[in-house]
């Protein structure tokens, strides 16, 4: 089974010139859904991870996956204003737009290691804005992965420092 024949690409989403990948086909089939996940932890090998965290809204996915089989809280990271309780907050650019995003205060501790996930690498804006959010608590971040990564973005200079795996490039 070939991860890739389950992402749709759509031209001109959300705005003209971009082309979009679509992880819904990938969501709607269990077995190729699982296959994802069984690879995206292949990545991770034997590494601890004590929490996972995952970006609004399409990182939500497997990053709830991936925490229930590491055996790891999940963390999200939300979009302004979302959160109920106390948050810290980091501004940070799109591919098509400019936001900021928040995770609560106590949502890592001190030492904890954290595996950051999200569905695509493109600018490196959104991992950059959470791999900041995740060291201003104090968490070892020991791995960033993707579903894809769009390489032509370049999003991986952006996270030199940190270990930065993805299961298919474009
Ligand atoms: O590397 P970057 O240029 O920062 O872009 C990648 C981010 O963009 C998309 O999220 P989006 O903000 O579109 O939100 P969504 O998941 O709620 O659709 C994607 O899911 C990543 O989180
Ligand atoms: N081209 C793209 N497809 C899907 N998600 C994205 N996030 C940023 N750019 C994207």
């Amino acid at each position: 089974m070939r991860i890739a024949d389950y992402i749709r690409d759509i031209q001109d989403f959300p705005k003209e010139g971009v082309g979009f990948k679509d992880i819904t086909p990938l969501l709607n089939d269990h077995a190729a859904m699982m296959e994802a996940t069984k690879q995206l932890l292949a990545l991770v090998g034997d590494k601890k991870v004590d929490r996972v965290v995952g970006m609004e809204s399409r990182g939500y996915f497997f990053a709830t996956l991936l925490a229930e089989k590491l055996g790891a809280g999940f963390v999200p990271v939300r979009k302004p204003g979302k959160l109920p309780f106390d948050t810290i907050s980091q501004e940070y650019s799109l591919e098509y737009g400019t936001d900021i995003l928040e995770m609560h205060v106590d949502a890592i501790k001190p030492g904890e290691k954290v595996l950051i996930h999200d569905d695509v690498l493109a600018t490196g804006g959104t991992a950059e804005a959470v791999c900041k959010l995740v060291e201003r608590l104090g968490g070892e971040i020991v791995q960033v992965n993707f579903l894809m990564e769009l390489s032509f973005l370049h999003g991986r200079d952006k996270l030199a420092q940190y270990e930065v795996k993805s299961l298919m490039s474009y």
